[in-house]
């Protein structure tokens, strides 16, 4: 449904350019979820919104292809791609607050995105849309919320309503960018489970950034693993989780607490994106580094039978014999 192929975008700052998204390739399959992780400044956001042409200066996406559908969502006009952004794919931002209209109604803001992408309606008939869609996500009195405005409503509602907004037009493809940071955990999980009901119930698709391996655990397919930029390592959750290939992917899985295992926080700070180191940015933190890590860049490569991408020297080794070396 969506494969992304080489995108890379810098933001040329003050301090210099920012290597945010370096030759950053990833498909998302249909009726799949596909989580993108990776610690904070890792270029999550950056890619997904490069991907739909969401960047503005001082970023700049310098190359790379995103094919949607047949079609490359960084060749399109500005007006196709807006076109298709709403109508065939939805947005879900980090903060629902930003994304909603502080003095526009509920219903009001439904009636613009319902009308830009379909063409004139009557109020009535998108306000019934609205219900409906409101309904479906799961909001309680949704006649008392359609008529209201955004800072009348808590978080977890506030999200409920963009993820609405979102899905309104009956997109294929859903992008979401930690669409429940900022809630309780009980609401997280309520939320990710309509989201994961409403992509299996109807064949649609989601990427989800997110920095919480437990969400891409339990919600997602396949595991995209993002470090200083690039991809370090994709493939099925249940194969990379079991048997990372990646250090990076070793370090991230040993930092989560989990009962009667032994938590590791991963030393040291991601890599320097305006000074990029020459050979593999994660060679300063890494227990298996080579020579050669610190001078070659790792191409990208297939292991375990072509199941698994990975950016490493070391790929093919098997994690417990590089350990046994690493000493
Ligand atoms: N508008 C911008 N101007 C300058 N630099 C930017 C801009 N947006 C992002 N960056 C830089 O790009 C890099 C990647 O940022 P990005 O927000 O994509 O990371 P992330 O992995 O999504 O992090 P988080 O999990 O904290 O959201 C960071 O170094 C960030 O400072």
């Amino acid at each position: 449904m969506l494969t992304v192929n080489g995108i890379t975008t810098h933001f040329d700052t003050r301090r210099g350019l920012v290597r945010a998204v370096n030759d950053v390739s990833l498909e998302v399959p249909s009726g799949q979820i596909v989580g993108l992780v990776g610690e904070s400044g890792c270029g999550k956001s950056a890619t997904i919104r490069s991907v739909l042409g969401l960047i503005r200066p001082p970023g700049h996406t310098v190359s790379g292809e995103a094919i949607f559908e047949g079609a490359d969502l960084l060749r399109m006009s500005k007006r196709k791609l807006r076109q298709v952004r709403g109508n065939e794919i939805g947005f879900v931002a980090q903060n629902p607050f930003g994304a909603l209209n502080p003095i526009l109604r509920i219903r009001d803001q439904f009636h613009n995105v319902i009308t830009t992408h379909r063409g004139r309606m009557p109020h009535a008939k998108t306000r019934a849309i609205t219900l409906d869609t409101l309904k479906a996500v799961g909001i309680p009195g949704p006649e008392r919320v359609v008529d209201g405005y955004a800072h009348e409503l808590s978080g977890g509602m506030a999200q409920r309503v963009v993820i609405g907004m979102a899905l309104v037009l009956d997109p294929r493809l859903i992008v979401a960018d930690e669409p429940t940071t900022a809630l309780d955990v009980t609401i997280q999980r309520q939320i990710l489970d309509l989201m994961r009901d409403l992509v299996l119930t109807s064949g649609r698709s989601m990427l989800l950034v997110t920095h919480d391996l437990g969400v891409v655990a339990q919600y997602c397919d396949q595991v995209v693993v993002m470090y200083a930029g690039k991809v370090v390592e994709r493939g099925r959750v249940d194969e990379v989780f079991v048997r990372p290939a990646h250090p990076y992917t070793l370090g991230l899985l040993n930092s989560v607490p989990r009962r009667g295992a032994e938590v590791h926080t991963l030393r040291g700070r991601v890599a320097d994106l305006v000074d990029y180191p020459p050979g593999c940015p994660f060679a300063d933190r890494c227990s298996f580094v080579l020579e050669q890590c610190r001078s070659v860049v790792p191409e990208q490569r297939t292991a375990f039978d072509g199941g698994r991408t990975v950016a490493c020297h070391r790929a093919e080794e098997e994690v417990s014999v590089r350990v046994a070396r690493a000493g």
